[in-house]
């Protein structure tokens, strides 16, 4: 265990050559106080939760002193937005507070988000406000949670400063932790500047540091990108398979390494509605929950042009190729695993396209159908209640529900067991945009009750929670198709 003074930063990427970024003056409130924090990201650091209490650790992490070994550096990219090539963005208004060693050696970004304006900020006020920050901090533990590869929320630091959007609403800022924040964007960005040796620079600053089987090796470009392609091909598959719309799936926003990066108008599911738009602004529906693979592919098609000077065009060809068949493959593995099926057949694709039909015909929530067939009786003649009550006409589902049965059987397939095995695949908690929303009306009226005990259960979404079963409710009226924008 480390205090604060003991983390150890490695802050590899502010000693790339120049070009790569901007040092920084965070700009803080001057009232930050810490209003939540999270102790497993605490652990991740080695810190005990007594250091998170100490003034240093909202000064240093708020950057009005900053920790001796930090050096605040804003990352350069740019990305295509909407489909839009965007010549030149960056962390507008996050910056990277520096880089921590842990003491098995990896590392962790820690980067702070609402820090203030930047070289990057292109007008913006460089702040976010508390609204989307308790968002981004919840949904990054309840994706890992899920078992989903995402940057982490470290804490949020509140405050009373008004930051103007739509309304008047108050700042705050996010502590965000993530082996690197190289997004497909900062490849773009050197690519389209030409600055080729800059690609080279990075490409091999993240093969060191995040794949380093690959260092040094003849052909390594190559086998990163296929790499990414593989990693994109399953995080989007993972997303899929649990309901997750991202909503701004902009090129500066997918991360290198495969994480989900920068929660914004994100949503999953309520109601199993495949064209599901979160995203208010988007009105063309081009991140709807069922474009997400075909996106994944184009951004993974970006990337792969932004490397064109380090691999060649059938290399590139080659890499995406393996997109469609490793997402199906991740897709069906993670469908098979959450009917509790064990063996992979055939008839599965069908069997899953079929339920989807009849789920969006019926409008059933989608989180809350698959933990409860779990509990589906497979016994020829059994009563299917609860699950079968969930279709407002219950025939499609009896029709499905035969196929199911006789796949089961067909496996030797026994109820409990599969109970067992699906109960640990089939979240019972997601974060749910009314929920997240009940968790912000609370904070905004100084209550960060809810935010700390909606952490703790989204952190463990598989588990039963008797204390907040209110939360695993498909919305109230109120809370159906809220509208998310992209203003945070
Ligand atoms: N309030 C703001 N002030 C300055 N720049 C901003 C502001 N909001 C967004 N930007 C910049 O606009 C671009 C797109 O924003 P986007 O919402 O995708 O990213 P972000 O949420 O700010 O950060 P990240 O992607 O690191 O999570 C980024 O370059 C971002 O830094
Ligand atoms: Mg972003």
């Amino acid at each position: 265990m480390a205090t604060l003074e003991q983390l150890r930063f490695d802050n590899t990427y502010a000693r790339l050559p120049a070009g790569f970024g901007a040092r920084v003056h965070p700009s803080p409130f001057p009232d930050a106080k810490l209003v939540s924090v999270n102790p497993a990201a605490l652990k991740l650091l080695d810190l005990t939760p007594e250091e998170a209490q100490r003034p240093e650790f909202v000064a240093a992490m708020g950057g009005a002193k900053p920790l001796p070994g930090m050096e605040p550096f804003a990352m350069v990219y740019a990305g295509h937005q909407f489909g839009v090539y965007v010549p030149r963005l960056g962390d507008g208004r996050a910056l990277l507070l520096g880089e921590v060693r842990d003491a098995a050696g990896a590392k962790w970004d820690l980067h702070l988000k609402g820090g203030g304006p930047t070289p990057f900020s292109r007008g913006g006020d460089g702040r976010a406000v508390l609204r989307s920050t308790i968002r981004e901090y919840l949904c990054g533990e309840a994706m890992h949670g899920l078992g989903i590869p995402t940057t982490r929320g470290l804490g949020i630091l509140g405050s009373q400063a008004p930051v103007y959007r739509e309304a008047v609403e108050t700042g705050a800022m996010l502590v965000r932790m993530a082996p690197s924040h190289v997004r497909f964007g900062t490849f773009e960005f050197f690519h389209y500047t030409e600055q080729t040796e800059h690609v080279a620079t990075l490409a091999d600053h993240v093969i060191t540091e995040h794949f380093p089987q690959l260092a040094g090796q003849e052909g390594r470009y190559a086998r990163f990108y296929t790499e990414v392609v593989e990693r994109t091909a399953r995080l989007i598959a993972q997303w899929q398979a649990v309901g997750f719309a991202h909503g701004v799936m902009n090129t500066d926003n997918m991360s290198i390494l495969g994480l989900t990066l920068d929660y914004g108008p994100f949503g999953f599911l309520d109601d199993f509605e495949p064209g599901f738009i979160c995203n208010h602004s988007d009105d063309r529906g081009r991140y709807a929950f069922d474009q997400q693979p075909r996106i994944g592919l184009w951004n993974l098609a970006c990337l792969g042009e932004a490397l064109l000077t380090l691999i060649s065009e059938d290399e590139a060809r080659a890499a995406l190729a393996t997109y469609q068949p490793a997402y199906n493959a991740h897709f069906m593995d993670r469908m098979r695993a959450k009917l509790g099926l064990r063996e992979t057949r055939d008839e599965d694709r069908e069997l899953v396209s079929d339920l989807f039909a009849r789920m969006a015909e019926a409008h059933v929530d989608y989180t809350r159908f698959f933990r409860a067939l779990g509990h589906f009786a497979s016994a020829d003649g059994a009563d299917t209640r609860p699950v079968r009550d969930m279709f407002p006409a219950p025939e499609g589902f009896d029709a499905w529900a035969g196929r199911y049965r006789a796949r089961l059987a067909a496996e030797g397939s026994v109820d409990a067991e599969r109970h067992a095995r699906m109960t640990r695949v089939n979240p019972k908690y997601v974060l749910r945009n009314w929920v997240a929303q009940e968790a912000i009306s609370r904070a905004e009226a100084g209550d960060f009750s809810l935010v700390d005990r909606l952490l703790g259960v989204l952190s463990d979404p598989f588990a039963e929670h008797p204390d907040a079963e209110p939360y695993a409710a498909a919305p109230p009226t109120w809370g159906r198709h809220l509208a998310v924008s992209c203003s945070s």
